[in-house]
């Protein structure tokens, strides 16, 4: 059983690869790189020609709802979504009901991925005990089972002290502690950004610094302990200039960004009133928006995140102090990088390959995927030219709370393998 993938622009940033070039794979692996390889018995050829071909997408930052919230999403139709999205893999949060805090709940994200899944699933922890802030989460236990990561994501962690102790005990496992960092003295039942917007629409604000203070705190606690940390979701110039800092110094810090920060910001609110643009942290200003692009740029952004966060259509009807934080993003990510940052010329073909697929697998600890003989079969491959209609055909996600509905984008994912298998064949689902 295999393949022969002929004629696409193989792009491959770790091994300088930047090219038209045939790759095959056997089982699970790729065996053979190379121009004009020949067809070999049994081996099916795939022309691959006007597509860019990349070590396989991961996600870092997924909400799968499962266990508990399949009425959202659940493991079969994340992982579906994940990769009509163009990923071959996800890391998933841990606030699921029962929260991901235990060994048994991660054996049961494996046992469910490895069972309906249509990527791989790399489940993260929780760092305290049901994400309350108060003791420390079931860590060894969890490592045990495969957690990649722990994180509280959904919540900040209140206590410093709490941080620190989570890092303290949690660091020998060599695993890193990702940060969403939100003060909820300062945010208290905030809605959107604090500025001019929040006070038209008379919605509660969000101070900016209700997520910088924690920024900062946790690169303290890092350096303190020494444990590396990660700054999920980053939405402001100062908390993006906090991590540039650390970086500087030397710390192990690094930070994400979603599509939804580094296109859209308050004003779009204030233009849509679209529930579905509520979300954790809140969309920022226009500044932010641009230093966040000039972090992308730059290298301070370390990956581009989904926070996909799938909610029901009933949830997000309501009024808008009333409707759950969060949108879904993990069919669009791709394309919206595509369309609005590689065809413009922000980035090339190989930091879009950094961000989305090496660096996410560096900073959670997995073996990279590499287009190279020996390595795992987990690819991407990607039309950048196919124009298409966002929720035009639907969507593969059970939820549908994008705030990029209906918008016109250029690029998109048309195969994906995963460990030689195909999940997406010609833009459909196998
Ligand atoms: N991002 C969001 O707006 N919502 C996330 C929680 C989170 O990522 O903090 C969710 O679980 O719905
Ligand atoms: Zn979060
Ligand atoms: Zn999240």
């Amino acid at each position: 059983m295999g393949f022969l993938l002929k004629g696409a622009h193989v792009v491959d940033p770790a091994l300088g690869i930047d090219d038209v070039l045939d790759v095959r794979i056997e089982n699970d692996r790729i065996v053979e790189v190379g121009s004009e390889l020949a067809a070999s018995d049994g081996a099916e050829l795939l022309d691959f020609s006007g597509k860019y071909l990349v070590p396989g997408l991961v996600d870092m930052h997924v909400h799968l709802r499962d266990p508990g919230q399949e009425y959202k999403e659940d493991i079969e139709s994340g992982t579906r979504a994940a990769a009509k999205g163009g990923f071959t893999g996800v890391c998933s949060m841990p606030n699921t009901d029962p929260v991901t805090d235990t060994g048994s709940v991660v054996s049961y994200i494996l046992a469910r991925a490895a069972e309906v899944g249509h990527c791989r699933v790399y489940p993260s922890g929780a760092m305290t005990h049901g994400l309350g802030g108060e003791a420390l989460s079931e860590m060894g236990d969890m490592v045990e089972r495969g957690v990649v990561a722990f994180t509280d994501d959904g919540r900040g962690i209140q206590g410093a002290g709490m941080v620190r102790t989570c890092m303290d005990y949690g660091k020998m496992f060599d695993k890193v502690f990702m940060s969403h960092c939100q003060d909820e003295s300062l945010v208290g039942a905030g809605q959107i950004n604090e500025g001019p917007v929040s006070t038209k629409l008379g919605l509660a604000p969000w101070p900016a610094e209700g997520e910088e203070i924690q920024i900062a705190r946790d690169i303290d606690m890092a350096r303190l302990t020494g444990a590396k940390l990660h700054i999920q979701h980053i939405t402001t110039e100062r908390g993006l200039n906090l991590v540039r800092a650390a970086k500087q110094e030397g710390l192990p810090v690094t930070c994400e960004v979603t599509p939804h920060h580094l296109l859209l910001c308050d004003e779009d609110i204030d233009r849509t009133y679209d529930t579905n643009l509520k979300v954790n942290p809140p969309l920022r200003t226009k500044a932010d928006l641009a230093a966040l692009r000039a972090g992308l740029v730059d290298g301070t952004v370390d990956a581009l995140v989904t926070d996909h966060a799938p909610h029901a259509a009933w949830e997000k009807a309501r009024e808008f102090a009333l409707a759950p934080f969060g949108m879904t993003g993990i069919e669009t990510s791709l394309a919206l990088m595509l369309t609005h940052f590689v065809k413009p010329g922000i980035i090339g073909f190989d930091r879009l390959v950094e961000l989305m697929s090496i660096v996410p697998r560096r900073i959670l600890g997995i073996k990279q995927v590499q287009i190279a003989p020996g390595s795992l079969a987990d690819i991407t491959v990607f039309d950048p030219t196919v124009v298409w209609t966002v929720g035009a055909d639907g969507y593969e996600s059970k939820s549908s709370n994008c705030a990029f509905h209906g918008r016109e984008l250029t690029g998109r994912a048309t195969d994906v393998f995963v460990g030689g298998a195909m999940s997406l064949r010609e833009g459909s689902i196998v």
